[in-house]
């Protein structure tokens, strides 16, 4: 039924070229040949043009399902150039005009996703251009649907959190319009006080967008969706499909390449982790349920996991180290062995200990072989981002998810199936396998053949790293007998006591002769 419905619709997507927009674009596709176009808002990056960018993803392996059931892709995709920075999105009159009269269904993904964007770029991304998409949407007359992709966060602020909208204390529109004339130093001083008990602009910002869609969201037909922390695909189109370093993946290859040793985080504390798959599955169920039976009030569906099928950062942290050693990662700085902590004297500590002085070592390395020394810049990114991630994993929150099962018990036992969102089904211990061989394969496009090569470089690391502790234990011990007469009787008693016995264990075999 849900794949009936988008076939013969023409589908306006933002954010397409991200980590969600890509998984939704082929699962749509893939369930949906038959739908008439997909716009998608694109700009050109890095180098590329929007179709060369286009066609790079339509090329890659997330795809290749895809053109079993659709082989015309191409013909189905439509890419409009697009800003989200710029004021009127900067369309042309003429796709303008195209997308006013032909579009059915609009699923708005774009965002920044970076916690320290400047409040500026995140308020123009992340609430400006969901003012400017919901003005162009009021335009279209054959609209039956916008659906908004949120995050379960925006009210992390709060410990239970429940499918409503939570009014921020500066209304949107005020914002908006102070970053107009505000300056950058101004803005910067503003901010906490602006995000108060949230920890980053992101959270804030998208707290602020879910409130315009409330404001000026007019007579459309507006749903919003909140994932929580989005990892790789649980089952489709196959498992551990990921290529966005966001999140905990980022962390998962600084473990798995032994950068990351100690990370402060409660291990008792929920991980609501969510497959990508899942939260595509429930938005475009969510698109259905919203244009055929046009709810009287805005729905939000949470999309989460901790209340159906909790996992613990604990658990997850265990099970991703227990994957390192079937899959390990190729050349590795250190075997991969982290630690949670949940002190900030040990955190500290073991940052000293653990992150920043091999990182000095090792440059120090590079330096005398005549290298270019980087390591103490990666383990400054890492320590960033670890400060970043924190506020996440040493806290739990409590989401209601009525209307997520709501829309369950709607859907005809074939949808449930096609577009399965039952997080209850998910095994945590083979879906964590699964993401971080994904991360392996799909992300840092590892081969699979290389793993003995991985296994033999993680023995040899280990050899170095129990001659290096054996060596640093004699020089240390050498060191404190020069200096101590303390050390220097125990050293002589042992000597002593092990040339005792020594002398024991000869007479006594003598004896025995
Ligand atoms: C033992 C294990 C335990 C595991 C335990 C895990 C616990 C983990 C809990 C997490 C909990 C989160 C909960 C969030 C819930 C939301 O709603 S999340 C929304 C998702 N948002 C995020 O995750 C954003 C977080 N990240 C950031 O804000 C920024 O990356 C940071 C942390 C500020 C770091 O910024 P930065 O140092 O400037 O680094 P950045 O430029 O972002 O990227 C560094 C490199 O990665 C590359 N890169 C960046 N993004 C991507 C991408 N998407 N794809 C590919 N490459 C990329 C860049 O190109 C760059 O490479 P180079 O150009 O230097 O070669
Ligand atoms: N990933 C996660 O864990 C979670 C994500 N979410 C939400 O899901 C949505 C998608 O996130 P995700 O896919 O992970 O994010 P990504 O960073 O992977 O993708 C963001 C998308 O927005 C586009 N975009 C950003 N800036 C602009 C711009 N100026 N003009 C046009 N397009 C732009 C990006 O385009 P480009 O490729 O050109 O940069 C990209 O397609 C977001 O709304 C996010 O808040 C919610 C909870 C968790």
């Amino acid at each position: 039924m849900i794949s009936a419905f988008y076939n013969g619709k023409s589908i306006l997507i933002t954010g397409a070229t991200g980590f969600l927009g890509k998984v939704m674009m082929e699962k749509l596709l893939r369930t949906s040949p038959d739908l008439k176009v997909i716009y998608i808002l694109v700009r050109p990056k890095a180098g590329q043009t929007l179709q060369q960018r286009v066609f790079q993803i339509l090329n890659s392996k997330l795809f290749e399902k895809v053109k079993e059931v659709c082989p015309k892709v191409h013909e189905k995709i439509r890419a409009i150039s697009a800003d989200l920075n710029q004021h009127d999105l900067a369309i042309s009159k003429e796709d303008m005009q195209e997308l006013l009269s032909h579009t059915n269904i609009i699923f708005h993904c774009a965002a920044t996703v970076r916690f320290d964007d400047h409040l500026r770029h995140a308020v123009q991304l992340n609430v400006t251009a969901t003012q400017q998409l919901l003005s162009i949407a009021s335009q279209m007359p054959k609209l039956e649907a916008f659906i908004h992709i949120s995050t379960a966060f925006a009210n992390c602020n709060l410990k239970h959190i429940d499918e409503v909208i939570y009014p921020c204390a500066v209304e949107p529109k005020k914002i908006i319009d102070s970053m107009e004339w505000l300056d950058d130093a101004i803005i910067d001083e503003i901010t906490p006080k602006l995000i108060g008990d949230r920890p980053n602009t992101y959270t804030y910002t998208k707290a602020l967008g879910e409130m315009v869609l409330q404001q000026e969201g007019g007579n459309l037909n507006i749903a919003i969706i909140r994932p929580s922390i989005v990892g790789a695909t649980w089952q489709e189109p196959f498992p551990g499909w990921i290529d966005s370093i966001n999140g905990p993946t980022g962390l998962i290859v600084a473990a798995g390449k032994g950068f990351l040793r100690s990370i402060r985080a409660t291990p008792m504390a929920v991980a609501d982790l969510i497959p990508v798959d899942l939260v595509i599955n429930l938005t475009l169920a969510v698109g259905w349920y919203t244009a055929v039976h046009r709810p009287k009030s805005t729905l939000i569906y949470h999309c989460t996991s901790g209340n159906l099928n909790p996992c613990h950062w604990g658990k997850m942290g265990f099970q991703v180290l227990a994957t390192f050693e079937k899959i390990p990662f190729e050349k590795a700085f250190r075997r991969p062995n982290a630690d949670f902590t949940t002190n900030n004297i040990t955190t500290h500590y073991w940052n000293a200990v653990s992150h920043r002085v091999p990182a000095i070592i090792y440059d120090v390395y590079l330096r005398l072989t005549g290298r270019k020394p980087r390591m103490t810049k990666v383990m400054n990114r890492l320590l960033r981002t670890l400060s970043m991630l924190e506020y996440f994993i040493n806290r739990s929150w409590e989401w209601s998810t009525y209307n997520t099962e709501m829309l369950m018990s709607e859907l005809s036992p074939e949808d449930q199936r096609v577009f399965n969102f039952d997080v209850r089904q998910l095994n945590w211990l083979e879906y964590i396998e699964n993401y971080v061989l994904g991360v392996k394969k799909y992300l840092l496009k590892e081969d699979m053949a290389g793993i003995p090569e991985a296994r033999q470089h993680l023995k040899r690391l280990r050899n170095i790293h129990y001659l290096f502790n054996t060596a640093l234990f004699l020089i240390a011990w050498r060191l404190l007998i020069a200096r101590s007469q303390v050390a220097r009787n125990v050293w002589f008693f042992i000597v002593s006591f092990c040339y005792k016995l020594l002398s024991y264990f000869r007479a006594s075999s003598r004896l025995k002769v």
